[in-house]
């Protein structure tokens, strides 16, 4: 299948996730961290303390009114001909709907993630290879270290502040790419604050230093 990868805000809205063994509840975990509001139907818990905080469970097997006010929907039951019937009513509805069993079967596939706080890398291949795209995940993981996370707040810190005034975003492409040059990362895993103060001085002002961009490197850098 052809994909075109989005980033939804799910934010209260209601999704629907059909089977409750370990891939339906990793899917209901994910939509809850995301803010959205879950429905889960399945006659069957392994257990019922790996059910997260919040969610509005049905302990029955799928009715197509399951549905109603659903914006998006996961068919994630070990029984292929549920997984066809929750598809098939949720597109009459035109509603998206996810199959955990067949790659291209629904309408959208869900990616491996990498988060370093608001920074988000998603891996997808389409459903040709799901352990592909864990282990390619894990590969980048080695190398975009939870410093990632800082440098995100500190490049859009610097874009509230100045770099959004400048008429090109070409500009915004050099400063960061030149702080990236600089190895800004490797001076943030340190924690060497005077050098990245120096570095921030240097390529985009000295009204940019960490107190003054409202930046306090997280505990455990030195
Ligand atoms: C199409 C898709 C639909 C969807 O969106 O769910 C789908 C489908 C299927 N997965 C299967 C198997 C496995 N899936 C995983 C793991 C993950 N699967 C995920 C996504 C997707 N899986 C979508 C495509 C994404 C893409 O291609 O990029 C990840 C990335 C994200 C997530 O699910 O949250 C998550 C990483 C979790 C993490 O570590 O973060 C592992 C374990 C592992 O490798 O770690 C295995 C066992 C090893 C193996 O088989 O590879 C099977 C065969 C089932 C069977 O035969 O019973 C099917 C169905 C089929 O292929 O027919
Ligand atoms: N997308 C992915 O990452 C992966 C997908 N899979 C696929 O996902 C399917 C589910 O995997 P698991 O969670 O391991 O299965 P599981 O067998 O542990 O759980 C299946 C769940 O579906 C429920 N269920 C069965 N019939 C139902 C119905 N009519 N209505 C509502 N719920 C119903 C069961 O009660 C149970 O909660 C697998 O069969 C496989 O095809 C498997 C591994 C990874």
């Amino acid at each position: 299948m052809p994909d075109y990868p989005v980033s939804l805000n799910l934010e209260g809205r209601l999704c629907l996730v059909v089977g409750g063994g370990p891939v339906g509840l990793r899917k209901a975990r994910g939509l809850l961290a995301a803010g959205a509001r879950v429905r889960l139907v399945a006659p069957q818990l392994r257990s019922m303390e790996q059910l997260p905080a919040g969610i509005d469970l049905c302990r029955r097997p799928f009715a197509a009114t399951d549905l109603e006010g659903a914006q998006l929907v996961f068919a994630a039951t070990d029984d292929r001909e549920t997984n066809e019937t929750v598809a098939r009513e949720a597109q009459r509805r035109g509603i998206l709907v996810n199959r955990a069993d067949t790659p291209g079967g629904g309408d959208f596939a869900l990616p491996a993630l990498l988060r370093r706080g608001k920074l988000t890398v998603a891996v997808t291949t389409a459903g040709h290879s799901p352990s592909l795209a864990a282990a390619v995940r894990d590969l980048l993981a080695d190398t975009l270290g939870p410093e990632w996370g800082t440098l995100l707040e500190i490049t859009g810190a610097l874009r509230q502040k100045r770099l959004t005034a400048s008429e090109t975003t070409e500009y915004n492409q050099e400063v960061v790419r030149s702080l990236l040059t600089h190895d800004l990362p490797g001076l943030l895993a340190a924690g060497n604050e005077a050098a990245i103060d120096r570095l921030l001085a240097a390529h985009c002002g000295p009204d940019c230093s960490l107190a003054q961009l409202g930046i306090r490197l997280p505990k455990g850098t030195k």
